[in-house]
C-alpha cells in the first residue's frame, strides 16, 4: 500500500521498469506536491519518458506502487481509474492531435466522450481552453497541419486542459520551440499554476525552463531519482552528470540570465524568481 507523503498528489514507491530484463528504473521513489512545477531531468535514456508513461498508466511497471490523488493505481478498479485519468492532463512530444480534426474538435473530443456534452457545448468550452492556452480564436477552425510548432503545443495544451485536470504531465514541452515561444510557454505554465492551482510534472532538457518555471527538480540517474529539490540545492550535488549539466558552459550561461540573490555562476546556485517578467532566454543553443 502506497503511503502518500506530505499530501503528495503523485506518490511513487519502489518503482521498477524493465524491458527484456534490462532495468530502466529500480526501486525509484518520487513525490509530486500539489501546486508545484516539478521538472525531471537526466541523461538520454535514463527513463524520463518511461517514468511519465508509468505514472499515466501507459507503461506497466514490473514492481512498485504509484498513487495518484491518494489512490493506488494497481488496486483501483476500472471506475476509479477512469475517474483518476480524468483528473490528469497529458501533453506528450509532437502534441498527438488528430490530424483530421480541427483544433476545436480536438479539444472538444474529451468533453464529448467523458462529460457527455453536446458538440455545441463542447465547442463553447473548447473556445475557453483555446484562449487559456494562448491561441487566437481563429485557431479553433484550423487543422493541425495549418499550425506552427508553438501553436501545436498550445493546441495540445488546450486539449490537455479540456477536463480541468488537477495535474499536467508534459514531455519536453518546449522542445522545438524558438526561445521566445519557449519562454512564453514557461510563463503560461506559471500562470496556470498560479491561477488554477495546477500541478505540473514535466520532463525537460531545457535549462531555461528549469530556471524560469520549476519549483523543484528531480534528477534521474542510475535507475533512480538521484536528488530532488530546488535548483540551487540540486545544482550543488556532488555528481559528475549534475555538475556538467548545471555548472558546464550552458548551465553557467543560463544561471547568469536569471536574477538571484547570489548568482554565482560557478555553482549554478539559484532559486527561481516568482515567475513573471522572466529574463531573456538564451539564443545560443
Ligand atoms: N517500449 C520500449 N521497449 C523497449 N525499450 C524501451 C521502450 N521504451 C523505452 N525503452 C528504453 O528505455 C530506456 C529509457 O527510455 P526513455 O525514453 O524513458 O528515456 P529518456 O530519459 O526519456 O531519454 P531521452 O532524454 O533521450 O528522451 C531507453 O533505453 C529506451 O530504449
Amino acid at each position: 500500500m502506497v503511503n502518500p507523503d506530505n499530501n503528495a498528489i503523485v506518490s511513487i514507491r519502489g518503482l521498477s521498469n524493465a524491458f527484456d530484463g534490462r532495468y530502466v528504473h529500480r526501486d525509484l521513489d518520487l513525490d509530486v506536491r500539489p501546486g508545484e512545477i516539478l521538472g525531471i531531468v537526466g541523461g538520454s535514456g535514463t527513463g524520463k519518458s518511461v517514468l511519465l508513461r508509468s505514472i499515466v498508466g501507459l507503461q506497466r511497471p514490473v514492481a512498485g506502487e504509484i498513487s495518484l490523488f491518494g489512490s493506488d493505481m494497481a488496486s483501483a478498479n476500472e471506475t476509479e481509474r477512469l475517474q483518476i485519468r480524468q483528473r490528469i492532463g497529458v501533453l506528450f512530444q509532437q502534441g498527438a492531435l488528430f490530424s483530421s480534426l480541427t483544433v476545436t474538435e480536438n479539444v472538444s473530443l474529451p468533453l464529448i466522450e467523458h462529460r457527455g456534452l453536446s458538440t455545441r457545448m463542447a465547442a463553447d468550452i473548447a473556445a475557453v481552453k483555446i484562449a487559456i492556452a494562448g491561441l487566437p480564436p481563429h485557431a479553433g477552425d484550423l487543422y493541425p497541419a495549418d499550425l506552427s510548432g508553438g501553436m501545436i503545443k498550445r493546441a495540445a495544451l488546450a486539449r490537455a486542459l479540456a477536463l480541468d485536470p488537477d495535474i499536467l504531465f508534459l514531455d519536453e514541452p518546449t522542445a522545438g520551440l524558438d526561445p521566445i515561444g519557449a519562454a512564453a510557454f514557461d510563463q503560461l505554465l506559471l500562470t496556470l499554476r498560479d491561477a488554477f492551482g495546477l500541478t505540473v510534472l514535466m520532463v525537460t532538457h531545457d535549462l531555461d525552463s528549469l530556471h524560469a518555471a520549476c519549483d523543484r527538480i528531480a534528477v534521474l540517474s542510475q535507475q533512480q531519482v538521484l536528488v530532488v529539490g530546488p535548483l540551487a540545492e540540486v545544482a550543488q550535488t556532488d555528481d559528475s552528470w549534475i555538475q556538467s549539466y548545471f555548472a558546464g558552459p550552458r548551465g553557467r550561461a543560463t544561471a547568469k540570465s536569471y536574477p538571484t540573490d547570489d548568482n554565482t555562476a560557478s555553482s549554478g546556485s539559484h532559486v527561481k524568481s516568482d515567475g513573471f517578467g522572466s529574463p531573456p532566454r538564451r539564443t545560443n543553443d
